[in-house]
């Protein structure tokens, strides 16, 4: 993993911009940015706002994390990465359940890509089982069979060996991956929740504290932070939680 792609992080924390408007993501990233360690622009923002969102945190400096999770033939989920690439973010995710020869090819689009534009290279993770699913749902609604963190250090392990940077996994798999893929190996968590915070739709959660305990490199935070009354004190609190540890 080149080290220049991580150099934008100051912390573990990157805030989901879930937001419809380019505006309400510069602004959110605006109070936040003196905390945050960088950004999330998902599919709600990309697809409301398209390109120009990222352009614009790109602009005020923000490490953008451009969450679409790529999805489909090599050919043309490469060529997604291709022109995602060419965006100047720091990392890129595609989903693991398309395959060894998809996520090589994503990978290698990205960082061709950057090269040529002479800018970092993204990291390129896969997401492995959504945060969002608990194991009844796994078996029974996606007619996956065993254990989920079983199936998530499988897909970690095949992520690696197609050339990705890491994954993006709940807290719970932390353990299982970092055992299967090493210390150099990115994880990326979302289904992180302060303690005594709404679950919403996410199942398989963690507290801060833990995740990194656990090893996590990133942690993402979407509602906790940009649905709380005062975002400002919602990001402190977590940042205080982290520091806590050792
Ligand atoms: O790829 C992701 O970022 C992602 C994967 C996953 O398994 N679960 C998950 O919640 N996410 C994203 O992480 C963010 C979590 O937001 P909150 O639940 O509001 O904290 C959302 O933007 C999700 O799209």
């Amino acid at each position: 993993m080149s080290s220049s792609a991580l150099k934008p992080f100051k912390n573990p924390l990157i805030i989901a911009l879930d937001v419809d408007t380019a505006e309400e993501a510069v602004c959110l990233a605006g109070r936040l940015g003196p905390y945050a360690g960088g950004f999330k622009v998902g599919m709600q923002l990309f697809y409301s706002a398209g390109p120009e969102a990222v352009r614009r945190l790109r602009e005020k400096k923000a490490p953008v994390f451009l969450d679409l999770k790529l999805h489909d033939i090599p050919n043309t989920a490469a060529a997604a990465a291709r022109a995602l690439a060419r965006l100047g973010v720091s990392i890129l995710n595609v989903h693991a359940a398309g395959g060894r020869a998809m996520m090589q090819a994503a990978a290698e689009a990205a960082r061709e890509e950057a090269e040529k534009a002479g800018i970092n290279r993204p990291l390129v993770v896969a997401v492995t089982v959504l945060t969002s699913m608990d194991q009844e749902m796994f078996n029974k609604e996606a007619g996956m069979a065993g254990p989920i963190c079983d199936r998530v250090a499988a897909w970690s392990l095949l992520a690696r060996e197609a050339g990705l940077d890491g994954v993006v996994a709940s807290p719970r798999e932390i353990e299982v991956v970092r055992k299967a893929c090493g210390p150099g190996f990115v994880i990326i968590t979302p289904g992180i929740r302060p303690s005594g915070a709404a679950r919403d739709d996410q199942k398989r959660t963690m507290t801060p504290r833990e995740a990194i305990a656990l090893g996590a490199n990133w942690l993402v935070v979407g509602r906790p932070v940009t649905a709380a009354a005062d975002p400002v004190k919602a990001i402190k609190d977590i940042l205080d939680d982290i520091k806590q540890i050792n």
